[in-house]
């Protein structure tokens, strides 16, 4: 039974997809985590990142001589072309049967989130796992209030206008079937931030089957976030057409 378990755990293969923007004091760290704490799965890591003007590529070129080019892949695009579009560009390099979406600045961390619980419930019963800090056991550290309000606040609009079931709707650590998300996002219109929030509510309107796990995001130690008003706008402007269009 046990043998049984594991050829199959030995036989899923993982793309472990991370948008890079301005994150050379990052990249290093998180390869370094990933590769610590899953050790027993196979797994690529897609580095996409926007023509980084502070050098992310050069890190990653060099982390390529270490690990190797067919661990560590280079989705390399000229300029900064948005959040969403860079998972996009990222699932094209991708062999894996699972992918694994999450940021390069730490705040995911991949000993509590990458557990083998929440693999196992993307190989078996749920199409989707996705991270959540607005359930019980989830959270945030680090956060002014302006920037925990927007968050929340994000959210609690969303689940008003939209109902889809999932308490976080613009979190970024998410395991998904790797047919779930060809499926799901080549329906996505959005291009920045707001693509994290198209996806979970145009997979739960196809009805995928999709888990929740708590999870406590840590604000970046290194580097800043690039999160602005203009993401804001576009985060508004992609809830009312969801609200017309599912
Ligand atoms: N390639 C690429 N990567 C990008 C871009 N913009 C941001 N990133 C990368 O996307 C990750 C998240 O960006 P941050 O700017 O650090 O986001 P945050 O404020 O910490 O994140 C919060 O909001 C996000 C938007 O929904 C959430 O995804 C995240 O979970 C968290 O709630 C980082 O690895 C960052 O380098 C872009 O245009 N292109």
């Amino acid at each position: 039974m046990e043998q049984k378990q594991h050829q199959r755990e030995a036989r899923s293969k993982y793309s472990i997809i991370v948008p890079t923007y301005n994150e050379r004091l990052n990249i290093a760290l998180i390869v370094y985590l990933v590769f610590k704490h899953l050790k027993d799965i196979d797994f690529e890591i897609i580095v996409v990142d926007d023509g980084s003007p502070d050098g992310t590529q050069e890190i990653v070129k060099q982390l390529q001589n270490v690990y190797g080019e067919d661990r560590i892949l280079l989705g390399a695009r000229p300029r900064k072309l948005g959040l969403g579009t860079a998972y996009i560009h990222g699932l094209k390099h991708a062999s894996g049967d699972f992918v694994v979406i999450m940021d390069a600045d730490l705040s995911h961390h991949v000993s509590a989130h990458c557990d083998f619980d929440s693999l196992k419930q993307v190989e078996t019963d749920a199409s989707i796992v996705t991270g959540t800090r607005y359930v019980k056991g989830g959270g945030v550290h680090g956060w002014n209030l302006m920037r925990k309000l927007t968050s929340r606040g994000a959210n609690v609009l969303a689940q008003t206008l939209l109902w889809p079931g999932v308490s976080d709707l613009t979190g970024s650590f998410r395991l998904y079937k790797r047919s779930v998300l060809e499926d799901v996002i080549n329906s996505c219109v959005s291009k920045g931030y707001v693509f994290q929030m198209e996806m979970i509510v145009r997979a739960s309107r196809k009805g995928y089957h999709i888990e929740e796990v708590p999870i406590t995001f840590v604000d970046r130690v290194y580097g800043s976030s690039k999160l602005g008003g203009s993401e804001i706008v576009e985060y508004l402007k992609g809830l009312v057409y969801l609200l017309v269009t599912t």
